[in-house]
């Protein structure tokens, strides 16, 4: 049988792209952004992948084999692939992992952007693999209940492939994220500003630069954002 995953959009080859947040940040990047997500988060820029009262599934999503994904990445020579979502570990029993083998084998390096409620298959957890993990605060507009998911979480620290990226809004969210980092010994800690305009993002990165260096964490911008004005396929 043929894999297939439930593909939202792809870019980077066209008009080429960055990484724009997190470790990898200004990393010339290709995207593979999934469909459909476990979550519902209020301040969610994608909504295009699971939000149905506002979009059409037959619309946003179509289904693309491993061979095409593959051939789309590797008609570009750039190394970076980020897988993001959506949730793209829902499609971890999928075709994900064949896609993964053959980006590797491939020379790409991959990135998942997951929202952290879902364990990593084995297969998955592999050099060449890295998880920017962001889980959601309830400021994101998220019951914790749902986002924080424990046993994921300990997975993927298990890993040791995993960065801890945290969007914050604001000053006391910092306290939010200490106590879950402290809970849940989530290392390294990355904070990152929520906005989809550059003042919006400018003006809380000002607010949260201080605190977040006398916490002793990483700090992150969102460069699509200010490069491209959050111009979707960027
Ligand atoms: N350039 C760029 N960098 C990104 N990093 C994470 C993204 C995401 O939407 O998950 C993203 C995105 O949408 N665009
Ligand atoms: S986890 Fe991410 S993709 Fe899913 S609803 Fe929340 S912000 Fe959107
Ligand atoms: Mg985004």
């Amino acid at each position: 049988m043929t894999a297939r995953l439930i593909v939202a959009e792809c870019f980077g080859v066209e008009k080429p792209t960055f990484q724009g947040e997190g470790a990898s940040c200004g990393h010339p990047a290709l995207f593979i952004r999934l469909s459909r997500c476990n979550l519902s988060c209020t301040k969610c820029d994608t909504k295009y992948t699971w939000d149905w009262s506002q979009f059409d599934p037959r619309e946003e999503s179509t289904k693309r084999t491993v061979a095409e994904l593959v051939d789309w990445a590797t008609s570009s020579p750039v190394e970076l692939v980020v897988i993001t979502g959506g949730e793209p570990l829902l499609q971890q029993e999928g075709g994900l992992v064949p896609l993964v083998r053959r980006l590797l084998a491939a020379g790409k390096r991959v990135e998942f952007e997951t929202n952290g409620t879902l364990a990593p298959v084995a297969d998955l957890v592999v050099d060449g693999v890295r998880f920017n993990v962001s889980p959601k605060i309830a400021s994101f507009g998220m019951n914790e209940a749902k986002s924080i998911v424990p046993a994921a979480l300990k997975a993927l620290v298990a890993s040791e492939r995993a960065i801890f990226k945290f969007v914050a809004s604001s000053v006391p969210d910092l306290d939010r994220i200490a106590g879950l980092a402290d809970a849940h010994r989530l290392s390294p800690v990355w904070v990152m500003p929520e906005g989809t305009t550059a003042p919006a993002i400018t003006e809380t990165l000002r607010v949260l630069a201080d605190p977040v260096a006398a916490r002793g964490w990483h700090l992150t911008t969102r460069l699509h954002v200010l490069a491209f004005a959050n111009t979707r396929g960027r």
